[in-house]
């Protein structure tokens, strides 16, 4: 297939951070996609209804005027949330889901939580109204391998939550390992996964070998090959429960090319051109709306945008910028380490 067009896409986990930031990269995502669920993990954190009214404003004054782009925004689950402030703000229409990071597992992550039996109020109004949690699923400590810390978090901390209020909505975001994906796929309801689209083309020996890579380091950090085999049969299946979430978490290059690099890789601009290359790759294509476009807002109970996009396979490979450059300095775009061919017409 030379051309495929499928309903507008949206991203259901996206940093856009703030301020200069903001402003730099912001039309990268509303170039493409309709809506994106906003990570509220800025410094200071979006954690009152309040906050994330005031970032929703910061957002849509950076958005260049003819663009078109809804923001879903966000809270960031602390120890100390007030569930008459997560109620009502679910009520207002503001607030999509609510986010949980285990206090030290990724990027500003401080602030999140130590102890479950803290937010329990806050879960359960959550699972009374509906109101979907996206967790960060990954433990912290520190006798835990990095490359377990997804597999071990299904184990410890999510099936018990799952056991303990089966009512609860939750998202296991940026799934990166097979444990994962079965998991998913064996819960009867109320779990999805979303999956980003570098986990779906890179596997630790990207970051690894033959010379230490920082712009391909995030969290949860990359996994073998057979772990990005099991997440491309999964997001390709076109099974409901698996959504793009493409985690694009953009660093000033002076932060990454370091000794103690930030996590996170920045794919807005190329995400579209390079989910074509790997649906193409599966001979999936047309799975490719139920992804990208569909699966999201079924899950969210969001109707599917009734815009539409058009990709098309160029005979040449398609050009990027290797950079964007923000008012806080440049950041580097995800090289896919493969010619890509498919291009948003
Ligand atoms: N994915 C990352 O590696 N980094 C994200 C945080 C996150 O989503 O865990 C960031 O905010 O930079
Ligand atoms: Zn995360
Ligand atoms: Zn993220």
């Amino acid at each position: 297939m030379r051309e495929i067009t499928i309903p507008r896409p949206d991203d259901w986990h996206l940093h856009l951070r703030d301020g200069a930031m903001l402003e730099g990269i912001l039309p990268e995502t509303a170039r493409h996609f309709a809506r994106a669920i906003i990570m509220p993990n800025l410094m200071p954190p979006v954690v009152t209804t309040a906050d994330a009214a005031a970032y929703r404003g910061r957002i849509v004054s950076a958005l260049p005027t003819g663009m078109d782009f809804t923001p879903l925004m966000t809270l960031y689950l602390t120890e100390g949330t007030d569930p008459a402030d997560v109620e009502a703000g679910r009520r207002s229409g503001l607030i999509t889901a609510v986010k949980l990071y285990p206090a030290g597992a990724t990027t500003n992550s401080a602030s999140g939580v130590r102890d479950l039996d803290k937010v329990m109020p806050v879960l359960e109004t959550m699972a009374r109204i509906g109101l979907p949690l996206c967790i960060h699923g990954e433990v912290t400590s520190p006798s835990v391998d990095i490359f377990d810390r997804e597999a071990v978090f299904l184990e410890t901390v999510l099936d018990p939550l799952r056991r303990r209020l089966p009512e609860l909505k939750i998202t296991l975001e940026h799934v990166t390992t097979s444990q994962g994906v079965d998991y998913v796929m064996g819960a009867a309801s109320n779990l999805a996964g979303s999956i980003t689209t570098h986990h779906l083309m890179i596997n630790r020996n990207a970051i690894l070998a033959g010379g230490i890579r920082p712009h391909y380091y995030c969290l949860p950090v990359a996994k073998r090959e057979s772990h990005r085999l099991a997440l491309r049969r999964a997001a390709t299946s076109g099974d409901a429960r698996f959504f793009l979430g493409t985690d694009s978490a953009p660093h000033v290059d002076p932060l990454k090319e370091c000794g103690c690099g930030c996590a996170g890789i920045f794919t807005a601009t190329n995400t579209m051109s390079c989910l074509a290359h790997v649906f193409d790759e599966e001979g999936a294509l047309d799975h490719l709306a139920a992804f990208a476009s569909r699966n999201g807002p079924a899950w969210y109970g969001l109707p599917v945008n009734t815009e539409t996009m058009t990709l098309v396979r160029r005979d040449g490979p398609v050009r990027y910028p290797a950079k964007i450059e923000t008012g806080d300095g440049p950041v580097t775009v995800f090289d896919p380490m493969t010619p890509i061919h498919w291009e948003v017409a």
